[in-house]
């Protein structure tokens, strides 16, 4: 296997895409020279003799499918990453280097399972967790204790969206030697925003999300560009084994491939279902830090190269009028998760973040009528009309689960269309 520094390993490459293609996979390490990285299922490695082994022992220590994903996150995101088994396992990788006592900080509106884990998990288990208002840096400033020992940031926020000047924040905690600065990259992908290079010390991102992109790999990867750090939490890796499959490392690999051409088009799609919800009589507000109203859009154009596809909106109404929006979406289905190929919607309130106490999601904005989309890759003009129908829908018919149609229902319903639109936006002219 060839690693940094070994002859033939493949240079240092200018751009993203190539990177992601290319990075740690030169065919000319295996035998075969197979072009894509063969899935290594090997759970042991055999050893010269004994303690004395070739590369790897064991493949919760090791193993040369995760090597090269790791490989390949680490050139993304500019660092050197570490692979696990779901986000919420790289979370508990990175709490493992506390000890009792210590405090985190934490913003205060994160996905609904970071939320639980500080609230019901750490805070039992000895660690004190406070939750802040990081687009502010001065409120964390304030916040910082000698006990401080982790600030978790998470830019753009799930489900709200709120935006936090990662460079702004890590001046913040670098004037308190010992504190370490985590972001959760999971909305936005390397592709777009690159923590590490904003000051932050350790980038964590769901890969489950945007990274592998299918929607059928649960994972977590950890970037740090310390040396010490990074040992610490190798180490910590295979002794605490929350470690994921070579089969999963395959796939989130392949979805690396097209990340920066997938990110592109959830860009444009994003903007496209943002700028018209922005407009629509049934809509009350939508939070989307590609637009110019979005609160903090000048933070996000200066420390992002594009914005996902996820967004929030307050439909107008109520409780029921939400509820019989998201069962009228024919295209978007109704799901948790985001980042996917394709697009997904659901209630904040009662899915992904049922597990935040009810006053604070009240305070944060995770309302009734708070709905969150994940704008997929399908075409923009039939995400509009299906969101479009929906939205009328839920005023005429409002929810009852006596009238609920799933939306297979729905798409059963539709007349076939023949579509042949292989169209490209932007020719060369
Ligand atoms: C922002 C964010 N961070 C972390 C996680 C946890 O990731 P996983 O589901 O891969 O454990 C999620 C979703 O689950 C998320 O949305
Ligand atoms: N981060 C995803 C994950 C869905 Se939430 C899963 C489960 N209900 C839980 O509470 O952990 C998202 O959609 O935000």
């Amino acid at each position: 296997m060839a690693g940094k520094g070994t002859p033939g390993f493949l240079p240092p490459f200018k751009h993203f895409a190539t990177s992601a293609i290319h990075s740690g996979q030169e065919p000319e390490q295996w035998r075969s020279g197979a072009v894509v990285p063969p899935i290594s299922v090997s759970t042991t490695f055999k050893q010269r003799a004994p303690g004395e082994h070739t590369h790897y022992v064991y493949t919760r220590f090791g193993n040369p499918s995760r090597h090269i994903l790791e490989e390949v996150v680490g050139t993304l995101d500019g660092a050197q990453s570490l692979a696990y088994s779901s986000g919420l396992a790289a979370l508990l990788n990175i709490c493992h280097l506390l000890k009792t006592g210590d405090t985190v900080i934490c913003m205060d509106d994160v996905y609904g399972g970071t939320n639980r884990y500080f609230q019901k998990v750490a805070s039992e288990n000895n660690l004190k967790v406070v939750f802040v208002d990081c687009t502010k840096p001065k409120c964390l400033e304030a916040a910082i204790t000698p006990k401080t020992k982790l600030v978790w940031l998470e830019t753009p926020t799930n489900p709200t969206l709120k935006v936090i000047d990662i460079q702004a924040c890590a001046d913040v905690v670098h004037r308190h030697p010992g504190v370490l600065l985590a972001v959760d990259n999971s909305l936005m992908s390397p592709y777009f925003q690159r923590p590490l290079s904003l000051g932050a010390d350790i980038c964590m991102s769901s890969a489950t999300k945007y990274m592998n992109g299918h929607s059928d790999v649960l994972m977590g990867v950890i970037s740090v560009n310390d040396e010490d750090l990074y040992n610490q939490l190798k180490f910590l890796q295979s002794a605490l084994g929350a470690v994921p499959s070579p089969f999963d490392c395959y796939m989130c690999n392949r979805g690396l491939k097209t990340l920066h051409i997938r990110m592109k088009l959830h860009f444009h799609n994003g903007l496209a279902v943002a700028k018209f919800l922005k407009s629509h009589r049934r809509v009350e507000k939508v939070i989307y830090p590609g637009l110019h109203c979005h609160p903090q859009y000048e933070v996000t154009k200066k420390q992002n190269s594009g914005v996902s596809g996820v967004m929030s909106f307050y439909i107008k109404g109520n409780i029921k009028n939400a509820l019989a929006f998201l069962n009228n979406l024919k295209v978007f289905a109704l799901a948790e998760s985001l980042g996917g190929y394709e697009s997904l919607a659901e209630h904040p309130a009662t899915m992904t973040h049922k597990s935040v106490p009810e006053d604070v999601r009240e305070d944060l904005g995770i309302t009734e009528t708070l709905i969150r989309l994940s704008v997929g890759l399908e075409d923009e003009e039939d995400l509009l009309a299906d969101l479009d129908q929906a939205l009328e829908a839920a005023v005429t018919h409002p929810f009852s689960p006596l009238h609920h149609r799933s939306s297979s229902d729905m798409r059963r319903g539709q007349p076939s269309q023949h579509i042949n639109d292989c169209e490209v936006r932007n020719w060369d002219s």
